[in-house]
């Protein structure tokens, strides 16, 4: 599944969090990377549907995806997951599911079991961090994903609960068949599991491509890992 950006602009006000931004996602699991406030989680807003770009094109497997209203986006077979958290403490794994399922179909029966959840009946309220990251992935594979776009699914874990999280995320490709695009802080995360990886800085793009080739680049060094070029 081939995700294809050209020239990206977003404002707000005299703000330009997406500032002319060209990059392609080809498939498996990509990281999407850069400084707080780089643009990450607007890229993301502008594929959901809940931001609307100035200008640009959005392509996703041939489909022109800003011509579709955000539900449609979802029923074509986008999906995401927020900095916040959305599951519902009052109802049980599955029935989280099922709520997310409602107008995506599914759930799948072995949904949870593939993220890693044993107790479907378990009330969410009562999962701790990890588990509730378990269930919001698989809120966001409920139906038929095509695209998946996890923001941060990892921030706040602990380096082995990242590293459990992450076991599941780098199966999802093979598993549905669809690209993921994975915001994530911890670099050293995302050099372990993603092939490839954008950066972003001020709205631009500033390297693409091999994520061990990316990491090195001077220019994501200096805006990233804040070291001199
Ligand atoms: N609704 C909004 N109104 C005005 N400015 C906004 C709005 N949302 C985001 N911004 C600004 O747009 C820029 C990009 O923000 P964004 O959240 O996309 O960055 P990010 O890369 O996801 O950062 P972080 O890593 O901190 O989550 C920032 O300067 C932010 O303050």
């Amino acid at each position: 599944m081939r995700l294809e950006i050209e020239d990206l602009r977003v404002r707000f006000g005299g703000v330009r969090p997406l500032d002319g931004v060209t990059l392609t996602f080809d498939s498996g699991l990509c990281g999407l990377i850069g400084p707080n406030g780089a643009g990450k989680t607007t890229l993301f807003n502008v594929l959901s549907g809940f931001v609307r770009p100035v200008s640009g094109r959005i392509t996703a497997g041939g489909t022109d995806l800003l011509a579709l209203a955000p539900h449609r986006r979802a029923r074509w077979g986008l999906r995401r997951t927020f900095q916040q958290e959305q599951v519902v403490a009052e109802l049980s794994a599955a029935g989280n599911l099922r709520l997310a399922a409602d107008h995506l179909g599914g759930p799948d029966e072995g949904l949870l079991g593939f993220c890693g959840l044993e107790d479907p009946a378990r009330p969410a309220g009562e999962l701790t961090l990890l588990e509730r990251r378990r269930l919001e992935l698989a809120r966001a594979l409920v139906g038929t994903p095509r695209i998946v776009l996890l923001d941060e699914p990892a921030a706040g874990l602990s380096e082995t609960e990242s590293r459990a999280l992450a076991e599941v995320v780098v199966a999802v490709p093979e598993k549905f068949g669809a690209l993921v695009v994975l915001i994530e802080h911890d670099v050293a995360l995302v050099g372990e599991v993603c092939a490839t990886t954008a950066v972003l800085d001020f709205g631009r793009l500033i390297a693409a491509g091999p994520t061990a080739a990316v990491l090195a680049d001077e220019r994501v060094r200096a805006a990233y890992l804040g070291e001199a070029p």
